[in-house]
């Protein structure tokens, strides 16, 4: 069973789609890196898949039953500004979450906040740092012991030092629970660690589903003379070119021209062609 599928899903602010026409099928058990420019969806997505926003049009489904207004008791959200009660202390915040969920592991939570450097329990909600927050938040929604857990930009206002400890507390909870994981990020080399999937949104539109290193091995760079690019077959994604010297993305994993030098993508190239795409569509509607 797939922990969260979409189906022809869109959604409109007054006269505008934040999301539009979006299907896809969430493997179970999978890491997801959600990326997209700003303003591309991710959220709204999210969002949508959360029960806190209702679709426009299409459906989405948490484990088979439509979102319908309702997050599903396997499911965690970690929501982009971290809605917690600021004058609570981490110890009351635990109790009063406990109390609002029907499963709840305290072990689960304890277990994950050790894995912090020094969380004060008795630090009120309001004083933490934004990682510790991030962190805090977290923990709160392992506690549900959820299937599925949606990250809306787990990793922004972290330090490194932070980031890391994050990430960590991310890959234990996969590797002890098997937990799906649908993560947005900008920070592409973080992802590149954790996750094994990627789903692409652009416009409110799936541009690129699947597993990533499929995904890296359908596609190639290419490397060569501005002077000759009509010689390469292929679809183009996007081009940066110097007087002389084009590099291109291109969506096929076909052999490179005589005097072409090709290669895989590795994620960040492969994102940043899609972003670099974006952008020309944009600025020449
Ligand atoms: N509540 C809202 N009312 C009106 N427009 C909204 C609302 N929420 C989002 N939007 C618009 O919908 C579009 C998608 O926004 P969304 O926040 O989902 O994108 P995002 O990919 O998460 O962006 P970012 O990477 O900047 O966080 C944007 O144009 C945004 O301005």
């Amino acid at each position: 069973m797939n922990p969260l599928t979409a189906t022809a899903v869109g959604k409109r602010y007054r006269t505008r789609w934040a999301v539009r026409d979006c299907s896809f099928a969430i493997p179970e058990g999978k890491v997801v890196a959600l990326v997209g420019p700003n303003g591309a969806g991710k959220s709204t997505l999210l969002r949508m898949a959360a029960g806190l926003v209702r679709p426009t049009t299409g459906e989405l489904r948490t484990f088979d039953t439509p979102v319908n207004g309702r997050i599903h008791p396997d499911v965690s959200f970690l929501a982009q500004n971290r809605s917690l009660y600021r004058d609570l202390t981490v110890r009351e915040l635990t109790r009063a979450v406990a109390a609002m969920n029907d499963r709840w592991s305290a072990d689960r939570v304890r277990e994950v906040l050790g894995l912090l450097a020094g969380v004060d329990y008795d630090a009120k909600v309001g004083t933490l740092s934004a990682g510790a927050l991030t962190q805090v938040a977290i923990a709160m929604a392992l506690g549900r012991l959820p299937r599925l857990l949606l990250l809306d930009e787990p990793l922004s206002d972290l330090d490194p030092l932070a980031r890391d400890e994050t990430l960590r507390i991310i890959m234990t909870e996969v590797a002890d629970r098997g937990t799906t994981v649908v993560m947005s990020s900008h920070l592409l080399s973080d992802l590149r660690e954790v996750c094994d999937h990627i789903l692409l949104i652009d416009g409110g539109r799936v541009q690129v589903d699947g597993d990533i290193e499929e995904v890296l091995a359908r596609h190639r760079i290419l490397v060569g003379p501005v002077a000759e690019e009509s010689t390469v077959e292929g679809t183009l994604v996007s081009a940066t070119r110097t007087e002389r010297q084009a590099t291109l993305l291109l969506r096929e994993a076909r052999p490179a021209p005589e005097g072409w030098a090709g290669t895989e993508p590795d994620l960040e190239s492969l994102v940043m062609g899609y972003l670099r795409a974006s952008r020309e569509r944009r600025s020449s509607a």
